[in-house]
């Protein structure tokens, strides 16, 4: 597809961005195995959490869905059936690795498959862990397809080797089936909705204050809730971004959802100096803010390790304000980029250099130096398949003159459909000079 040209007037507008889709997912997952219904508002209606709610109705939960609104009633945590066939996760790693922890602790067997790019994530950091606790999974060589055949758990105490928030959730769903109290360790704390949303749904899972040992009680009974999803942080990201970096810029991103776990993006912005206002918080549960972003001039940034679980699907953006800032920048300790939907640290680094952007690829990470004017030297960008490499090529596209195609642009379906038509609704308001 075409991309949209530098915007002269800037961004401007509000816009309210689809729903989280990390509590989406476990709404569905956690609505199925509650007792009573549970109703879900401002779902995210995107593929990935589509894989997910298609799935609990192979398992045999009535689920129904009105636009964004989804009511679940549940069938408690041994209600779930054998659904007969092998269920498909489509391109989302969350659906997958989470029904991984909840499938190994039921009473009949299932197979999981994904897409191409799914079939190359890596499934032993789920598989290995939960065979602690006596699962009996069997993935291929380290990926889908897997089978799993559903087993009586045993508590654990493990200390994750991999800083994941779905191989966490996972352990956390095998853990409330378990026959004892579990105790898990995290490398550095990620996001934490799971936990969350459990305490919420009456489960009992207990977080110190180090914020890294959780410990899961077993559950037998779950109660189902009505809650309305806040907007997706990573989703409003691409309009915080583009409001930065696009000149005359001013964007409201109504009802984001600023759970600490997740506002890595904008603890850096403000880091190099950009210019975000939080308005209207809300703090029951999940806590919400709108957020109002004005264009501001940057400065180059480091990040390592322990900055990169809370701004993890957000790094393409990072790299791209980096590539505006007076300096250079390094992202290091990002390793975990490379087995995502695609590899994302060479995808940035081979779709950057085509618009003159100075970035050179380290093994967990990127350099990037902004102070080097872009010179497009190839107009055909590519997302690679994947929805956070288009989206972050767009909002590129809006701070050259050159005109740009994105090839894979359908991409965005699998966590933000409404993409383009929300990116056209603040590109394309006349403002009186
Ligand atoms: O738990 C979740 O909902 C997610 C966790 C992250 O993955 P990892 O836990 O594999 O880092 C993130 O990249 C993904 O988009 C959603
Ligand atoms: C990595 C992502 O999702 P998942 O792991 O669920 O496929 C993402 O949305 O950027």
């Amino acid at each position: 597809m075409q991309l949209a040209a530098r915007p002269v007037a800037g961004l401007h507008g509000e816009l309210t961005v689809p729903g989280d889709k990390s509590i989406s997912h476990r709404g569905i997952i956690l609505g199925a195995i509650s007792e009573g219904d549970t109703v879900l508002h401002h779902f995210l209606t995107a593929a990935d959490c589509l894989s997910t709610l298609t799935a609990f109705q192979q398992l045999g939960v009535p689920i129904e869905r009105d636009g964004t609104t989804v009511m679940i009633h549940g069938v408690g945590l041994h209600g779930l059936k054998y659904p007969g066939k092998p269920l498909d996760m489509g391109n989302s790693g969350t659906t997958t690795r989470l029904i991984m922890g909840l499938l190994a602790g039921q009473r009949f067997e299932t197979t999981l498959f994904g897409d191409a790019s799914l079939s190359n994530r890596p499934m032993r950091r789920v598989s290995e862990p939960l065979a602690k606790m006596g699962a009996d999974i069997c993935v291929t060589e380290g990926h889908l397809p897997a089978r799993i055949r559903g087993h009586h758990l045993h508590a654990v105490n493990y200390q994750l080797q991999v800083a994941s928030a779905q191989v966490k959730s996972a352990l956390i769903l095998a853990a409330i089936q378990a026959d004892q109290p579990s105790t898990l360790i995290e490398k550095l704390p990620t996001r934490n909705h799971t936990e969350k949303m459990l305490n919420a749904f009456g489960a009992d899972i207990q977080t110190e204050s180090d914020k890294l040992t959780i410990h899961v009680a077993p559950q037998p009974a779950l109660k189902g809730v009505e809650l309305t999803v806040p907007g997706d942080m990573s989703s409003a990201a691409f309009f915080l971004v583009a409001a930065t970096l696009v000149p005359h810029s001013k964007v409201t991103l109504k009802n984001v959802g600023i759970n600490e776990t997740r506002t890595g993006l904008l603890k850096i912005l403000k880091r190099m100096g950009g210019n975000v206002v939080e308005r209207h918080r809300q703090d029951r549960g999940e806590p919400t803010a709108d957020l109002v972003v004005t264009s501001a001039a940057l400065k180059p940034i480091e990040i390592g390790e322990a900055d990169i679980p809370a701004v993890i699907d957000e790094l393409p953006l990072v790299a791209l304000l980096a590539a505006k800032a007076n300096g250079i920048s390094r992202i290091t300790g990002a390793g975990e980029l490379r087995v995502k939907e695609t590899d994302r640290i060479a995808a940035v680094v081979r779709e950057f250099s085509k618009l003159g952007i100075a970035i050179r690829e380290l093994p967990d990470g990127f350099m990037i130096d902004g102070r080097q004017p872009w010179q497009v030297n190839k107009p055909k960008l590519d997302s690679h398949g994947d929805h956070r490499i288009g989206m972050t090529l767009a909002i590129a596209s809006l701070l050259v003159d050159e005109p740009l195609q994105l090839d894979g642009a359908e991409s965005v379906n699998i966590s933000y459909p409404e993409f383009f038509d929300d990116l056209a609704s603040v590109t394309s308001v006349e403002i009186d000079s």
